[in-house]
């Protein structure tokens, strides 16, 4: 591995069968069949910034697995721990995008290859190199034997003084918010960074109010709690204050994958020294950038292209 500072990640991908139209999906007919998958989206971004990223999954052993295996690899990706599975198929799922980039996500993942996985499956060799792990809550809801493997990768990580990220990522789509909240419960009090949706704030702590969903995190003294909220921006509360991410303006086309790409982008901060305020600008544009490209991780710039549109660079473009 080149580069100088490396995250670690663990989670299934998916062909992502992205809408040629916008509108109700039973409307389309041509789709674009491309790659995602919440933590592999995370892993291209942190990739794409110039970090070492590395990334623990399971595919079929079939054409969509070789597929994603090569793209994952293509972009950068360490997949030295990713295998094809025999007698699995790769996950699927459909996109709907609406006019204004929002959409809906139809999956067709189960049984997944990576139900394969045991905490027995994680050893402390994939931790060489590694300053950052980063979880997200798709890979928990997937099986619930996954909530060991996080707390088994949590152990090392904290062992290893490895920074831990964590993603809520709430998908109701793929558990309850009662399996939500039981699986959590181990990991919250173990994370340095939350990275999550208000609106996946208000289902974990069951309250609507800002505050209210604040002082329900205060007992797990995470260290750093940044909450997204789409094209509003996004808030760091750190150490009892609390700093804000001005959004940024932009046609977004397909949101999906914006919270992935700033996640992205704050790692590759937080890892790289970068003061609060300006690694919330920096994970802002980062998300604000993967909303202006079709697919879940197309958009994810390089520093350069983050630069060129915070206007700290110029870019010659012809
Ligand atoms: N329409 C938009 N315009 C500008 N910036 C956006 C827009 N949507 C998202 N962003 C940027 O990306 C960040 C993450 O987006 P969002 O809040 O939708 O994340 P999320 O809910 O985690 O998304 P995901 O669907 O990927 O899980 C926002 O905080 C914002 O900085
Ligand atoms: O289920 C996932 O792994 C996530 C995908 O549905 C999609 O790539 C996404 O939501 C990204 O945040």
């Amino acid at each position: 591995m080149s580069g100088k500072y490396g995250m670690l990640t663990i989670g299934d991908a998916m062909i992502t069968m992205n809408p040629l139209s916008t509108g109700p999906m039973r409307y389309v007919s041509e789709f674009e069949r491309k790659v995602g998958g919440a933590d592999l989206n995370v892993a291209i971004g942190c990739a794409r910034l110039g970090l070492n990223a590395r990334w623990i999954s399971r595919l079929g052993k079939d054409e969509f697995g070789k597929v994603i295996y090569s793209f994952a690899r293509g972009e950068g990706v360490d997949v030295n721990h990713v295998r094809l599975e025999e007698g699995f198929a790769t996950g699927v799922n459909f996109k709907e995008i609406r006019e204004d980039g929002s959409g809906k996500t139809f999956y067709y993942r189960f049984p997944t290859p990576l139900s394969v996985l045991t905490p027995e499956s994680i050893t402390a060799d994939m931790f060489e190199g590694i300053q950052m792990l980063y979880l997200s809550g798709v890979f928990l809801s997937l099986d619930p034997k996954n909530v060991a493997i996080a707390l088994r990768m949590i152990d090392i990580a904290e062992e290893k003084g490895i920074t831990i990220a964590f993603d809520p990522n709430i998908r109701l789509k793929l558990w309850t918010i009662e399996q939500v909240r039981e699986a959590f419960a181990p990991i919250l009090p173990r994370v340095d960074i939350l990275l999550t949706g208000f609106d996946e704030l208000q289902l974990i702590a069951d309250r609507k109010d800002l505050q209210e969903c604040l002082e329900f995190l205060n007992s797990y003294e995470i260290r750093e709690v940044v909450i997204k909220n789409g094209s509003k921006g996004s808030k760091l509360y750190r150490e009892g204050s609390c700093f804000n991410g001005e959004p940024f303006q932009v046609k977004a086309i397909d949101t999906v994958g914006a919270g992935d790409g700033f996640n992205a982008g704050y790692l590759y901060g937080y890892l790289n020294g970068l003061g609060p305020e300006e690694r919330l600008r920096f994970a802002n544009a980062v998300g604000a950038l993967v909303t202006t490209v079709s697919g879940d991780n197309e958009g994810l710039p390089d520093t350069d292209e983050v630069n060129a549109f915070l206007g700290n660079k110029t870019v010659i473009e012809r």
